[in-house]
């Protein structure tokens, strides 16, 4: 792909993102929007773990699109392609599973993602984690933050060997938490 067309369609999915999550707050103390969770996923992909895989980077900013908006796969099909389409669906629950099923599938299923969804899922899993580091989400017990960290680790655990920069980053933050 031309330079040229890399930062024409990294635009137009940090557009739609925004578009679809323009309603979403964090469950964090200032409410920031949503978008700042996928922006800050791509970001973590780019300037932590220097991928410039324009199909991980667009995954990364469309990853909760369909997951936590009315967007659906065709529609991402139509726009960004199959293959940014495809990681999208690998990193996306099912949420019409109950809850303790979907973070179940989610052990089982990453040992055997793509490497582009690993990637999408790493950094999504340390923006997350880092959050969490930084205050409990609205309506969060303190046992929910500590079960998020020991689930966040099993997943963790089967897409290792991926991105190592990453994996380091989520470490520090699994032995500061004595999961390590
Ligand atoms: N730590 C944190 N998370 C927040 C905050 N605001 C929204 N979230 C979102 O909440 C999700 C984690 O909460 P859960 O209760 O486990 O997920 P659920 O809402 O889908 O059941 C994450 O979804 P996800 O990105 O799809 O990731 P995943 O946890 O499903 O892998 C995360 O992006 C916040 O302020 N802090
Ligand atoms: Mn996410």
């Amino acid at each position: 792909m031309a330079q040229e067309d890399v930062l024409i369609n990294l635009i137009e999915c940090v557009d739609f993102a925004a578009i679809k999550h323009r309603n979403q707050r964090r469950k964090d103390s200032d409410s920031t929007p949503y978008i700042n969770h996928p922006i800050g996923v791509a970001r973590i992909l780019t300037h932590e773990a220097g991928i410039q895989d324009i199909v991980i980077l667009q995954a990364a900013l469309l990853h909760d699109t369909v997951e936590d908006t009315d967007t659906t796969f065709d529609e991402l099909e139509k726009k960004f392609g199959k293959a940014v389409t495809n990681v999208v669906r690998e990193v996306t629950d099912d949420k019409s599973l109950p809850s303790e099923e979907r973070k179940r599938l989610q052990i089982v299923h990453a040992p055997t993602s793509s490497p582009e969804a690993k990637a999408v899922k790493l950094a999504d899993k340390l923006y997350n984690l880092r959050d969490l580091c930084k205050g409990t989400p609205r309506g969060w017990s303190s046992k929910r933050c500590e079960e998020y960290f020991k689930w966040s680790k099993k997943v963790v655990d089967g897409l290792r060997g991926t991105c190592p920069i990453i994996e380091s980053e989520l470490d520090k933050i699994f032995t500061a938490r004595g999961l390590i």
